[in-house]
């Protein structure tokens, strides 16, 4: 990936922030500030590289009131929701208040939640269709443990996730997806698969969408690499021809480290 083009597939590049369960509202808004002045001043064009930021749920109002005083160029999402529209589901947030508070996407079965609160691959799938019942981009994650990659089943793994996961939607739902290959033992760990690794699974990923789908739809689908990105590993990732961006954790909670994520230069060639 290194251009806003990717072939003939328009697959503008996504920098995602997951800021997890860190920063208040009021944090919150500090950080997105800074962020936004770091890359105004640097004169990023987001056409090139889209950005987005994943807050806590109780920062998004916040947020949203930045992003429209300002008139940001920022665009967020929820870190998760409900498979359910509305109801008896305490503690729960539905795709449609997301939508209301102006929200262009949401993480589903990110490793946290599949891991911390067992969420099924059938639970997941339910959230994705949750999601484009409500206008919300899913970002679907998928990615193995490091037994599961130590055996080699990894590409296997990530991939039936990814099947499980979209099952049912339509060729048009899929084409709209964005699909994030987050290896578990790479997330937080200062670890981080090689550019090859994040390539390989990528276009493992992307195949399989071919075959179920077509490689037109295929060809359309955003895939992001997570775990361990920084500044200073972020190009040789996005040089994957099939890497269409990334998601990262622990650095998009420092304003300049995420700005220069965002700027790397490998997103800024024309071509
Ligand atoms: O889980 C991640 C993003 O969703 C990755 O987190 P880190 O970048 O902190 O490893």
């Amino acid at each position: 990936m290194t251009s806003s083009t990717n072939g003939k597939y328009d697959r503008r590049p996504l920098i995602a922030g997951n800021w997890k369960m860190n920063l208040d509202h009021v944090q919150g808004i500090t950080l997105l500030q800074k962020l936004a002045w770091t890359l105004d001043d640097a004169g990023h064009d987001y056409q090139r590289a889209e950005v987005a930021v994943f807050p806590p749920f109780t920062d998004l109002r916040g947020v949203q009131t930045l992003v429209r005083g300002d008139d940001l160029q920022v665009v967020y999402g929820g870190q998760d929701l409900s498979p359910h529209d509305s109801g008896a589901y305490t503690g729960d947030i539905s795709g449609q208040f997301l939508e209301k508070l102006g929200c262009t996407y949401v993480l589903v079965g990110h490793s946290e939640r599949r891991a911390i609160h067992q969420e099924t691959d059938e639970l997941l799938n339910s959230k994705v269709k949750a999601a484009f019942r409500h206008n919300l981009t899913p970002i679907l994650c998928a990615g193995e443990g490091l037994e599961v990659r130590q055996a080699g089943n990894h590409v296997e793994h990530t991939v039936s996730q990814l099947r499980a996961g979209i099952d049912g939607l339509t060729a048009e739902q899929v084409g709209q997806l964005v699909v994030a290959y987050e290896p578990v033992w790479a997330i937080g760990t200062g670890e981080v698969a090689g550019p090859d690794d994040a390539q390989e699974m990528c276009a493992a990923l992307r195949a399989e969408l071919g075959s179920l789908y077509d490689a037109e739809t295929a060809g359309k689908v955003r895939m992001l690499y997570g775990g361990s990105v920084k500044a200073a590993n972020a190009g040789a990732i996005l040089k994957g021809k099939d890497v269409d961006g990334l998601l990262v954790g622990g650095a998009s909670l420092d304003a300049a480290e995420f700005a220069s994520i965002v700027r790397f230069e490998h997103l800024l060639v024309t071509d």
